[in-house]
């Protein structure tokens, strides 16, 4: 089997607009190794959010095929792609989308609530583990709205995290964030890349791209360089 996590070949998306349809992402090749720390780049509007929601199975694409670790996902039925999403990935989004009425123990454990696999010794055992890991575990009992945007940014992360995904998708992570706060999450998205799993993360930010192992630029829905 090829060391692939992700692999798109010939990816189609329209976007139906009216009575036409607007062709977003134009013949996408890519593959993804494990391990990878991916930057996807580009313009507004050139397509990488697109990108990364059809990678982690929130949206759909028109043409193509998507292998996922070895298997051919191109046809699952929806429960079959919350399945995979549920079991094999963490979002970290720009505006967090924490629960704001929820503790922080009650957001970290939200992933593992829909799995439903986990007894409440191993919820409990899994939140404190992955609250030590970014450095948050005297925060448990807060409300979201009591943390700065850095460290409300390191909870999602340990939300993205409780499941045990090989891949964590970052959309802007940093986007929310001042210059330093910003060094602080992408320091920890390569521990968590150094420790093996593999990053995706769209980004507008040049500066970020010294983390990256691998870089795909996107210009009018194609792919225009994707570099090791
Ligand atoms: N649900 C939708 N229906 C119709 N068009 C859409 C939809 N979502 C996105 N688009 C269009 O698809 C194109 C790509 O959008 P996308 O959000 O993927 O770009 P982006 O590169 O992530 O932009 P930004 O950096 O501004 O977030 C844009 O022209 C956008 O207007």
């Amino acid at each position: 089997m090829s060391n692939n996590i992700i692999e798109l070949r010939n990816m189609q998306k329209y976007y139906p607009v009216g009575k036409d349809k607007l062709h977003v992402l134009k013949s996408i090749n890519l593959e993804i190794k494990k391990g990878d720390f991916v930057m996807i780049m580009g313009k507004s509007g050139s397509g990488k959010t697109t990108l990364l929601n059809i990678l982690g199975f929130l949206d759909r694409f028109s043409e193509g095929q998507y292998i996922f670790k070895g298997n051919d996902v191109t046809n699952l039925s929806e429960k079959e792609r919350s399945k995979f999403r549920n079991t094999n990935i963490g979002f970290v989004f720009q505006q967090f989308n924490l629960i704001q009425n929820l503790n922080i123990y009650k957001n970290v454990e939200l992933p593992m609530i829909y799995n439903n696999k986990y007894s409440k010794e191993e919820k409990d055992k899994k939140i404190k583990h992955n609250l030590d890991l970014v450095d948050l575990s005297d925060k448990i009992n807060q409300k979201p709205l009591e943390l700065s945007g850095g460290q409300q940014q390191r909870i999602t992360i340990a939300r993205a995290l409780v499941n045990e995904p090989d891949i964590i998708f970052a959309d802007e992570p940093t986007g929310a964030l001042d210059t330093e706060t910003s060094k602080d999450i992408m320091d920890l998205l390569k521990k968590l890349n150094n420790d093996g799993k593999t990053i995706i993360m769209v980004t507008h930010d040049p500066e970020l791209l010294n983390y990256a192992t691998k870089v795909v630029r996107l210009k009018d829905g194609v792919v225009v360089e994707s570099e090791e």
